[in-house]
C-alpha cells in the first residue's frame, strides 16, 4: 500500500516597490490564518542578532550598543552601489536561513499556504523558490505621497531605493496575481480573499477541512 505523503506546503511570494503596501498587504493574510515571513523585518532584526558581527566589520561604526543603527548605516549605502553589493551579500543569505526555518516551522505545523514577502523578489530571483507571486501595486503618485509622508524619509532617498527595485509595470506583468492597494484597505482584504480560495481550492490531495 503506498504511503500518503504529507501534502506539501504552497509558497506564495509577496512583493511590490517601497510604499505599495507590501506589510498591509501580508497583515491581510495573517487576518486570515496564513503564517507570514517578512524579509524586512528580518533584516532588521538579524540586525539586533547574527548580523551585528558581520555588517560592523564590514561598515566599522554602524554598531551602537550591539546593535546596528540603520540610519548610520543607511547613510554608508544608500547611493553607493558598491557598498550596498557588499552589504546585501552579508545580508541576504542570513534573511534566507531564517526564511527556510519558518517554512519547515509552517510545514511542521501544517499549514498548506505560507507567504513571503521579499520587496527585492524579482531583483534577487527568489521567484524561483516560491510557487507563485503576488504583487502590490498602486498610482506612482500615491506611492510617493506615502513614502515622503514617513519621518527620516526624504525625495533623494525615495529615488535611491525606487532606482534599485524592479518598475512596478514589470512586476505587475510577471506575477500570477496584481493587488491593488490604491483603492482601499476593503479592495485589497478582498483580492486577498480570493488569492488564499484560488490557491487553497487548486491544492491536490487535500480536505477542504485541511486547508
Ligand atoms: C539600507 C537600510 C539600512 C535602511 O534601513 P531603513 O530602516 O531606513 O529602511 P527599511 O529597511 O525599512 O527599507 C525601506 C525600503 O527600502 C527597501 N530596501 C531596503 N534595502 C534595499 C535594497 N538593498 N535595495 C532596494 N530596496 C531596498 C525596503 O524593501 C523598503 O521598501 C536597510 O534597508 C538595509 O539594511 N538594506 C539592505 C538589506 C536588504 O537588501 N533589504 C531588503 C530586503 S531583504
Ligand atoms: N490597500 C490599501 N489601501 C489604502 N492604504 C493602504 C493600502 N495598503 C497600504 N496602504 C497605506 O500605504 C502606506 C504604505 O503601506 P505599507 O507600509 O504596507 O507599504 P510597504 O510596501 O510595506 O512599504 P515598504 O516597502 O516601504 O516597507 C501605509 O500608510 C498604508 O496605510
Amino acid at each position: 500500500m503506498a504511503v500518503a505523503r504529507p501534502p506539501r506546503l504552497f509558497r506564495l511570494g509577496l512583493t511590490g516597490s517601497i510604499g505599495m503596501g507590501k506589510s498591509t498587504t501580508a497583515g491581510l493574510f495573517g487576518e486570515l490564518g496564513i503564517p507570514v515571513h517578512d524579509a524586512d523585518a528580518a533584516v532588521h532584526a538579524l540586525y539586533c542578532e547574527e548580523g551585528v558581527a558581520p555588517v560592523e566589520a564590514a561598515f566599522p561604526g554602524v554598531a551602537v550598543d550591539g546593535m546596528i543603527d540603520r540610519s548610520r548605516l543607511g547613510a554608508r549605502v544608500l547611493g553607493d552601489e558598491a557598498a550596498m553589493k557588499r552589504l546585501e551579500a552579508i545580508v541576504h543569505p542570513l534573511v534566507r536561513a531564517r526564511e527556510s526555518r519558518f517554512l519547515d516551522e509552517a510545514a511542521d505545523r501544517g499549514a498548506a499556504l505560507a507567504v513571503l514577502d521579499i520587496p527585492l523578489l524579482y531583483e534577487t530571483g527568489a521567484q524561483d523558490r516560491v510557487d507563485a507571486v503576488a504583487v502590490v501595486s498602486a498610482p506612482s503618485e500615491i506611492q510617493r505621497e506615502r513614502v515622503l509622508e514617513r519621518p527620516g524619509m526624504t525625495a533623494e532617498k525615495f529615488a535611491a531605493i525606487v532606482l534599485r527595485q524592479i518598475p512596478d509595470a514589470e512586476k505587475r506583468a510577471r506575477a500570477d496575481f496584481v493587488i491593488d492597494t490604491g483603492s482601499g484597505v476593503e479592495v485589497a482584504r478582498r483580492q486577498v480573499a480570493k488569492i488564499v480560495e484560488d490557491i487553497l481550492g487548486s491544492l491536490p490531495g487535500r480536505a477542504k477541512e485541511d486547508r
